[in-house]
C-alpha cells in the first residue's frame, strides 16, 4: 500500500499543498494532486485544484480569512474528493511536511514534537509573516490527523553555507551572538529544488554548478550560488531585506521608518500574545511594498498597467528591475563572472515575461540575452531556455519551482529517519 505524504508551504499570500504517494524511502515521491488557495492578502481568495482529470482555476472563496482556515478548506476538499481514493481520511497521511521559513540555527528537517514546537514559536518574531501562519498548520494537522508525522523542513537550511563575512552585521559581536543577529536567508527549499533540477538540465554536478537565482513571488529574493551552494542571498535576519515585494518594503535605510512613524517600537493592533509585531514590523512587511505603491498586490496587474502607460505601476516595474540587476551585478563579481545561468523562478520569474525582458536587457553588458520569442511563450516544462544562447554560459532559464516537491522528496528519502521521535 502506498504512503501519503501532504506537503504544506505557507507562502505569504498563498497556501500551497500537494500530495504524494511513495512506496519506499529509495522511491520516487509520485504526486497526485495539487491544491492552492491563493490571494490571501487580496481577498476574495480563490482555489486551484489539479488532480486526474479535475482541473479547477481561481473558484472564488469567502470566508477564508487566514492559513489556517486555507488549510481547512484543502483538507475538507482532498478527503471529499471521491476519486483521490488514497486519500479518503485523514489516517492516510503517514507525513505532513511543512515549509517553516525561519529555522534559526536548524540546518536540516527535524520532525516536530512539543519541544521543536515552541522553539520555532520563538522564531516567529523573525519571520511574523510567515512563521506563525505555518505553525497554525501545524497545530490544525496535529488536531485533525493525529496519526500524522509533523515534519518542519526550512526555508533558512539552504543558506547554513553562506562565509561568515557575508552572515555578519556591523553589530556588537556580543549582542550579535547573543541573540542570533546575524542573515539567515530564505526562499531556500525553493533554491535547492532550482540548483538541482538546473545542474540536471545544464548536464552539470549540483557540486560543479554556479548559478545566479531569482525567486520572485510575493516575497522576493536573489541567490548567489557557487558550486551548488549558496554564498550570498538578499533576504536577512528576517524576509524583509533586500528586494522590495507585494507588501514588503524590502532593504530602505534603517532610520526611514522613524520618519515615516512616532511609534515605530510600540505593539501593532496585529500584535496577539504569541506574536510580537511593533509597527515599524507592521508597516515595512504588511503596508509597503507594490501594495502601498499601486493598491495591488498581484504583479501581473502591475505589469499589464505599467505597459498600458500607468506611471505608479510603470515606477514599480522599474524599480524591481533596479534592485535584482545591482544584486546581478554584485553576485557576478562574487562567482568571479563563472555563471553558468541566470535563472527566474516564482510566479512572478515564471510568468512575468516583461520583467524578465526588462532584467536581462540591463544585465546585457555581463553577456546575457534574452529570447525574444521564447520569453514571450517559454512552452512547458520544468527547466525551460528563454536566453539567446543555449549552449555555453551565460544561459537564462525559467524554472517552475516546487517547494512542495523538494520537501516531499527530502522526506522519502530521510523517512526511515524521521519516523522515529527524536531521543
Ligand atoms: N502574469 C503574471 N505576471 C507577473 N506576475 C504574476 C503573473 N501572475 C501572477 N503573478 C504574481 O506571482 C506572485 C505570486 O507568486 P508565488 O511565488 O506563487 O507567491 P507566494 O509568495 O505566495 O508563494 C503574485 O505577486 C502574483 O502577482
Ligand atoms: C520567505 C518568503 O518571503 O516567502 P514567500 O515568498 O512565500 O512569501
Ligand atoms: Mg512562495
Amino acid at each position: 500500500m502506498p504512503k501519503i505524504i501532504l506537503s504544506i508551504n505557507a507562502g505569504s499570500s498563498s497556501l500551497k499543498v500537494s500530495v504524494f504517494s511513495y512506496e519506499s524511502s529509495t522511491s520516487t515521491p509520485k504526486q497526485l494532486a495539487v491544491i492552492q488557495i491563493a490571494g490571501l492578502t487580496a481577498p476574495p481568495a480563490n482555489l486551484s485544484y489539479d488532480h486526474g482529470d479535475t482541473h479547477i482555476k481561481h473558484q472564488e472563496l469567502s470566508n477564508i480569512s487566514g492559513p489556517e482556515d486555507a488549510y481547512q478548506h484543502i483538507l475538507s476538499h482532498l478527503i471529499s474528493d471521491k476519486s483521490l481514493s488514497e486519500l479518503n481520511h485523514e489516517d492516510n497521511i503517514e507525513f505532513a511536511c511543512h515549509r517553516v521559513v525561519h529555522g534559526g540555527s536548524y540546518t536540516t528537517p527535524v520532525r516536530i514534537d512539543r519541544d521543536t514546537y515552541h522553539h520555532l514559536e520563538r522564531l516567529s518574531d523573525l519571520a511574523p509573516l510567515h512563521n506563525a501562519g505555518a505553525l497554525a498548520i501545524v497545530k490544525a494537522v496535529h488536531e485533525k490527523c493525529p496519526k500524522t508525522t509533523n515534519i518542519a523542513f526550512f526555508d533558512s537550511a539552504f543558506h547554513a553555507t553562506l562565509p561568515l563575512p557575508v552572515r555578519t552585521y556591523a553589530i556588537d559581536p556580543e549582542k550579535a551572538e547573543r541573540n542570533g543577529l546575524r542573515k539567515y536567508g530564505f526562499h531556500g527549499l525553493s533554491y535547492a529544488f532550482i540548483t538541482r533540477v538546473a545542474a540536471k538540465h545544464l548536464g552539470k554536478e549540483v557540486r560543479e554548478t554556479n548559478l545566479i537565482a531569482l525567486h520572485l513571488g510575493s516575497g522576493a529574493s536573489a541567490c548567489c550560488i557557487k558550486g551548488g551552494e549558496s554564498v550570498d542571498t538578499t533576504m536577512g535576519l528576517t524576509p524583509l531585506a533586500g528586494l522590495p515585494g507585494a507588501t514588503r518594503s524590502g532593504d530602505v535605510d534603517p532610520s526611514l521608518i522613524f520618519h515615516l512613524t512616532h511609534d515605530a517600537g510600540s505593539m501593532a493592533q496585529s500584535s496577539t500574545k504569541e506574536l510580537h509585531i511593533t509597527q515599524a514590523e507592521q508597516i515595512l512587511n504588511k503596508e509597503s511594498g507594490w501594495k502601498a505603491m499601486t493598491g495591488t498586490t498581484d504583479f501581473g496587474t502591475i505589469s499589464k498597467k505599467a505597459s498600458e502607460g500607468d506611471e505608479r505601476c510603470r515606477l514599480v516595474v522599474d524599480m524591481l528591475v533596479d534592485r535584482i540587476v545591482g544584486y546581478i551585478g554584485s553576485y557576478f563579481v562574487k562567482l568571479g563572472g563563472e555563471v553558468d545561468a541566470l535563472v527566474f523562478a516564482g510566479g512572478i520569474g515564471e510568468k512575468g515575461a516583461d520583467l524578465r525582458r526588462g532584467v536581462v536587457e540591463r544585465v546585457g553588458c555581463l553577456g546575457f540575452e534574452i529570447h525574444e520569442g521564447s520569453n514571450r511563450e517559454p512552452g512547458e516544462g520544468l527547466v525551460v531556455e528563454v536566453g539567446e544562447s543555449e549552449e555555453g554560459p551565460r544561459r537564462v532559464l525559467v524554472v517552475q519551482t516546487d517547494e512542495q516537491a523538494e520537501m516531499a522528496g527530502q522526506c522519502v528519502r530521510e523517512s526511515d529517519q524521521l519516523r522515529r521521535p527524536a531521543k
